[in-house]
């Protein structure tokens, strides 16, 4: 079986699937905003039955799946809010995300564990970029400045910080506008060799 170490076999991404992978977070932002009567709910859900059995049809391992490994903003990873990143260097990344309407924690605030999840797919990509080796996520820290509000355009940055033997130290920012929305850190861990 392939591990971590082996170079991932190039992806064929079909015609249509980095569209059907938005479609696919644009439906989970309307499923919850949605209060569907019954005659509704018994339609979408006849539909995503149908899309269930569809994809079924094609299930294969964690090596060969199109989700995560798309070479757009999210990697085609519907979980987690796409990060789209206009300017990198080695050691700083910036760009924007927008928490759609399913990662809402209440009264128009970001859920709380959907910047983790944000951060540790940021950090994760950058400190395993640019040629450096595989590492892992050993901590993450967050700090919630200000309520980081969906549905709104947001500037990110990701740095780099320092690397000391195996540890990496990564730090990013969530603003909106002038206003710090999340201030975060996490540590990195290089796999010692034959880890997974
Ligand atoms: C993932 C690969 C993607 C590749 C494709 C890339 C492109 C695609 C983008 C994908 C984007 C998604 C990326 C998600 C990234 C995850 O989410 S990874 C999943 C979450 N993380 C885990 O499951 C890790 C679980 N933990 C472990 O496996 C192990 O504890 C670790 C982190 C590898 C460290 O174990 P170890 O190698 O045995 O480390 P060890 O020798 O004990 O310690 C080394 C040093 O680190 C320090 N250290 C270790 N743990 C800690 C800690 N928790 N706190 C503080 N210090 C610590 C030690 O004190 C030690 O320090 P020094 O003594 O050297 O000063």
């Amino acid at each position: 079986m392939p591990n971590w170490w082996d170079k991932p076999a190039p992806v064929v991404i079909p015609e249509g699937y980095a569209e059907f992978a938005e479609q696919f977070r644009i439906l989970q932002d309307v499923m919850t905003a949605a209060a569907p009567d019954a005659d509704q709910t018994r339609t979408a859900s006849q539909l995503v039955a149908e899309l269930i059995d569809v994809l079924a049809q094609s299930a294969t391992d964690e090596w060969s799946q199109l989700s995560g490994r798309l070479p757009v903003p999210g990697r085609g990873q519907t979980l987690v809010p796409a990060f789209h990143i206009e300017t990198e260097t080695e050691t700083e990344s910036r760009g924007t995300v927008r928490f759609g309407r399913q990662f809402l924690g209440g009264n128009g605030a970001v859920h709380g564990g959907a910047i983790p999840l944000f951060f540790d797919d940021a950090f994760g990509r950058f400190a395993n970029t640019h040629d450096r080796t595989l590492a892992r996520t050993a901590n993450l820290h967050v700090d919630y400045r200000n309520v980081t509000p969906i549905d709104t355009d947001l500037a990110v940055i990701v740095r780099f910080d320092r690397e000391e033997g195996r540890k990496r130290y990564l730090t990013g920012e969530i603003w909106n506008g002038e206003c710090l929305c999340v201030e975060a850190s996490g540590l990195f861990v290089v796999l010692k060799p034959g880890a997974a």
